[in-house]
C-alpha cells in the first residue's frame, strides 16, 4: 500500500508531489497517477520513492489534484472506505463526499504552487467527525508550508487570497520588469532586479512580523522618490483594484462549484 496517491500530474499535484516526497519524515512512498502517463512518469523521477501507476491502487491516502469537473467521475472511482484530500476550487464537502462511495472520508485543501518548494500556504477544512483525516492532512501540508485549518464559509475568499495569490505576485514581477525594460533597462536586469525585489520584500515582512504599513513607510521619505510612485498607485487605484480581483476569484469558485455537480 501507497502512503499517498496523487490524482493529477498537473500544475498543483506535480508540486505537492514533488514538495512532500522531498520532505524530510514526508510520506515513504509516493505513487502519482495521471491521464498523461509522461506526466506522472517525469513527477516520480524526481522523487526518492515515487512511482507512476495507471490505476487507483491501494493507499492510505488520495490526494486528488484534478480539475474541479473532474472531480466527480475521480472521487466515484475510489475504493469503498478510502481517505480523499481535493484541492479542487470550489467543490463543496457535500458535493465531494455525495459522489465518493460508502464509507469514504473527504477533506478539502486549497494549497499554492510555493509547496513545491516548502514554502506554500495551506487551507484545510472539514467536517466534525472528519478530525482524524483533517489532523493528517494537516501533517502532510505542513511538510510542505504553512496550514490554517478554517471554516468551509471562508475557503473561497481564502482560496482566492493564497490559492491563487502567487499568480497576483508574479503578475506584479511581470508589470515590474515591463516597466523597467520600457524605461531602457535590458530585460534580463529588469527581469533579476523585480524577482529579487519582491523576494526580500516578502522575506523582509516575514521575518519583521509588524505591520506592513510601517515597512512602506520605512521606504517612503516624504517627498521622495517612492512617495511620487505610491501616490500613482494610489490615485489609479490599486486597493480597489486588489479587492475587485479577489472578489471575482472567490465568485469564480461558485461557477466552478456549480460546472462540477453537471
Ligand atoms: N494550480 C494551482 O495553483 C492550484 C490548483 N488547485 C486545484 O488543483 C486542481 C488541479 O489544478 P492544476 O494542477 O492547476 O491543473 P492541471 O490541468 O495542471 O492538472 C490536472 C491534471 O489532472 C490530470 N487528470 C485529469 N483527469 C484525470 C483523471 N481522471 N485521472 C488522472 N489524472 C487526471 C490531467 O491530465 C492533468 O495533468 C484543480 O482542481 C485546482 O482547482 C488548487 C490550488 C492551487
Ligand atoms: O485558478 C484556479 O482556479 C486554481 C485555484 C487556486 C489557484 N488556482
Amino acid at each position: 500500500m501507497y502512503d499517498l496517491l496523487v490524482v493529477g500530474g498537473g500544475a498543483m499535484g506535480g508540486a505537492l508531489a514533488v514538495g512532500m516526497g522531498g520532505a524530510e519524515g514526508g510520506p515513504r512512498s509516493i505513487a502519482i497517477l495521471d491521464h498523461t502517463p509522461a506526466k506522472a512518469q517525469a513527477i516520480a523521477s524526481m522523487l526518492p520513492a515515487g512511482a507512476a501507476v495507471n490505476t487507483l491502487e491501494p493507499a492510505e491516502v488520495y490526494l486528488l489534484a484534478v480539475k474541479p469537473h473532474h472531480m466527480r467521475g475521480v472521487l466515484s472511482s475510489l475504493p469503498v472506505g478510502a481517505k480523499a484530500i481535493s484541492v479542487a476550487a470550489g467543490v463543496r464537502l457535500e458535493q465531494l463526499k455525495s459522489w465518493a462511495p460508502s464509507g469514504c472520508e473527504v477533506v478539502r485543501a486549497m494549497p499554492n504552487t510555493a509547496c513545491e518548494i516548502a514554502a506554500g500556504v495551506t487551507a484545510i477544512c472539514g467536517d466534525e467527525n472528519d478530525g482524524a483525516l483533517i489532523a493528517r492532512a494537516k501533517e502532510l501540508f505542513q511538510l510542505v508550508g504553512e496550514v490554517f485549518v478554517i471554516a468551509e464559509n471562508q475557503f473561497d475568499v481564502v482560496s482566492a487570497l493564497s490559492g491563487s495569490g502567487p499568480a497576483y505576485v508574479f503578475l506584479l514581477i511581470e508589470a515590474m520588469q515591463e516597466a523597467g525594460i520600457t524605461l531602457g533597462i535590458p530585460a534580463s536586469v529588469s527581469l533579476d532586479l523585480a524577482r529579487a525585489t519582491i523576494r526580500g520584500a516578502g522575506m523582509l515582512a516575514d521575518s519583521k512580523r509588524v505591520d506592513p504599513r510601517s515597512l512602506r513607510l520605512a521606504v517612503t521619505s516624504p517627498g521622495g522618490m517612492t512617495a511620487a510612485a505610491i501616490a500613482v498607485f494610489e490615485e489609479l487605484g490599486l486597493r480597489h483594484q486588489t479587492l475587485a480581483a479577489v472578489k471575482a476569484a472567490a465568485q469564480r469558485a461558485q461557477v466552478l462549484s456549480a460546472h462540477a455537480d453537471e
